[in-house]
């Protein structure tokens, strides 16, 4: 599995979303440890805040089968640049990617911006804070 047959399964997620708002698709592709693909796409409601993007129902698609090694994961949008994931999904990666877990952010167009999570969300909070708290 290459990087390119990743994009192209978060870009066919990215048929799927659900976007009647902001009319803005977005779709992920997640391989995990043992090689399944978990797709994931945006999808809004009528009470905006309530959207959930495409990063994290890839994410808790595979968690609510078992699947918690995830091992890289792929977006795509329709933007400028490589798409931007927003802050939520930033933190909700670091629960389930470990920290130098690749992150590819692509756009159609071809571009690709190849980082880690990590890189996305330094300092990040962590279940070891909640640990080390429970010691005082
Ligand atoms: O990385 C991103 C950025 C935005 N969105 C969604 C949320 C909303 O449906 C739309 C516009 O913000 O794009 C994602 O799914 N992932
Ligand atoms: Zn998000």
């Amino acid at each position: 599995m290459n990087v390119q047959e990743l994009i192209q399964f978060a870009k066919e997620a990215r048929e799927k979303a659900y976007v009647p708002y902001s009319k803005f698709q977005v779709g992920a592709a997640i391989r995990t440890k043992n090689n399944k693909i978990y797709k994931g796409a945006n999808i809004e409601n009528a009470s905006y805040g309530l959207t959930n993007c495409a990063e994290r129902t890839a994410i808790f698609k595979a968690v609510s089968e078992g699947d918690r090694d995830l091992e890289e994961i792929a977006v795509i949008a329709d933007t400028e640049g490589p798409v931007s994931p927003c802050g939520a999904c930033r933190q909700v990666m670091v629960e389930f990617f470990a920290p130098d877990a690749k992150v590819y952010l692509a756009n159609l167009k071809g571009e690709v911006l190849e980082t880690t999570v990590k890189e996305l969300l330094p300092g990040a909070f962590k279940q070891e804070d909640l640990d080390e708290s429970k010691k005082n």
